[in-house]
């Protein structure tokens, strides 16, 4: 068993120890057996025991971003509770900011406006911390734009990309939950060809939210996948499609080329498919995820981003840099593994949840 089969067990392991998932064992269909067609919203079994009360979005966003907020608060508080606001202590500033991977022009922007009019005064590392994450909250409103399904476009094709063990397939489970969760009807396809545990994977997903799962052994065309997936969409009057892709380096050109071959095959069915290519990237692979953005970009067509794993790291400012430097939308972060761990992304929220506000 790979290193990353290995990783997807423990994840299933970790979301069922965490009732998360069905109360039974989760019956995964046999390899090419699909899971069975449910038109109704998922619901808790008559004698399920009461769910435990569910922490807020902002509780779980600020315990998600909390290593990034506290690397970068204790950085804050240790430089402004002792000295006046000088050339030197605005230059550990800008290196504290750096280091959570804010970008540097970001960084420099924040350490300006910290600056006017406080020169050579003490200032309460609490001002520093608000002027941080108003600065942070310029920055991201541009880029923070919901993910809009547009109900015209039968099946909406959402393509997900992204390297491997990124978080595609776990985020096209917790999208397909909340699609579900509005009344919609959801398709899984599982694209992701080159592993069996990823097939695997996305079926309990499908399980979980009653969305049908369209799969294929391993090792099976993708593309060929993709489009019977779209004409059963189609022909089912499916309302969302979420087509998988394997994990791919953005340096091997033969599966970048396969990815350019799924969508080349889906626009033979509908032209304007897909209608939202999403790259998914980990934010603990910091500055790596911006050649990602680049390549992809030229790859894929990506018109979103999705960034996961946010509590895995330090710098949760790299989301930061990327809008800076790309000014793509940013639709969704993930801040953990659970189904309830992924929300749409607000500027306001993250900039307050990194600064450590309240
Ligand atoms: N902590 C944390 N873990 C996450 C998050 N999102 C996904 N993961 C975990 O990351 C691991 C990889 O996720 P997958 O969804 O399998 O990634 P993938 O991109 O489909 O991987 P490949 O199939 O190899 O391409 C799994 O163990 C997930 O549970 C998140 O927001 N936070």
């Amino acid at each position: 068993m790979s290193d990353g089969d290995k990783d997807k067990r423990g994840m299933l392991a970790r979301l069922f120890r965490r009732g998360e998932a069905p109360q039974s064992q989760p019956k995964v269909p046999p390899p090419q057996a699909e899971a069975p067609q449910d038109d109704t919203p998922p619901s808790t079994p008559e004698t399920a025991p009461p769910p435990a009360p569910r922490r807020s979005w902002w509780q779980r966003l600020k315990e998600g971003l909390a290593r990034t907020s506290s690397s970068l608060g204790l950085g804050i508080t240790e430089l402004f509770s002792k000295r006046r606001l000088d050339a030197a202590t605005l230059e550990d500033l800008e290196d504290i900011l750096i280091q959570a991977d804010l970008g540097i022009e970001t960084a420099a922007r924040i350490t300006r406006s910290i600056a006017e009019g406080r020169y050579d005064k003490s200032i309460d590392p609490e001002e520093v911390k608000a002027v941080l994450a108003r600065e942070v909250e310029a920055v991201l409103a541009p880029v923070a734009r919901p993910l809009a399904v547009d109900a015209d476009r039968k099946p909406f094709v959402i393509l997900m990309v992204g390297v491997n063990g990124s978080g595609k397939t776990t985020t096209i489970g917790k999208l397909a939950a909340k699609f579900r969760a509005e009344g919609r009807k959801v398709m899984l396809a599982a694209g992701d060809t080159f592993r069996a545990a990823a097939i695997e994977q996305l079926k309990v997903w499908g399980e979980r939210t009653g969305a049908r799962v369209i799969a294929r052994e391993q090792g099976a065309d993708a593309a060929g996948l993709a489009f019977d997936a779209l004409t059963e969409a189609r022909a089912t009057g499916t309302d969302v499609l979420l087509v998988d892709t394997a994990g791919r380096l953005q340096n091997k050109a033969g599966l970048m080329a396969e990815l350019e071959k799924v969508v080349r095959v889906m626009k033979k069915i509908d032209e304007t498919a897909p209608h939202a290519v999403l790259l998914v990237l980990d934010a603990t692979t910091g500055q790596n995820a911006v050649s990602q953005v680049e390549i992809f970009g030229k790859t894929a067509g990506v018109t979103g981003l999705v960034m996961t794993k946010l509590d895995g790291t330090a710098r949760g400012g790299i989301l930061v840099s990327i809008a800076a430097k790309f000014g793509l939308p940013v639709h969704f972060i993930g801040v953990g593994e659970g189904v309830d761990d992924l929300e749409p992304f607000t500027a306001r929220d993250f900039a307050r949840a990194i600064a450590g506000l309240e």
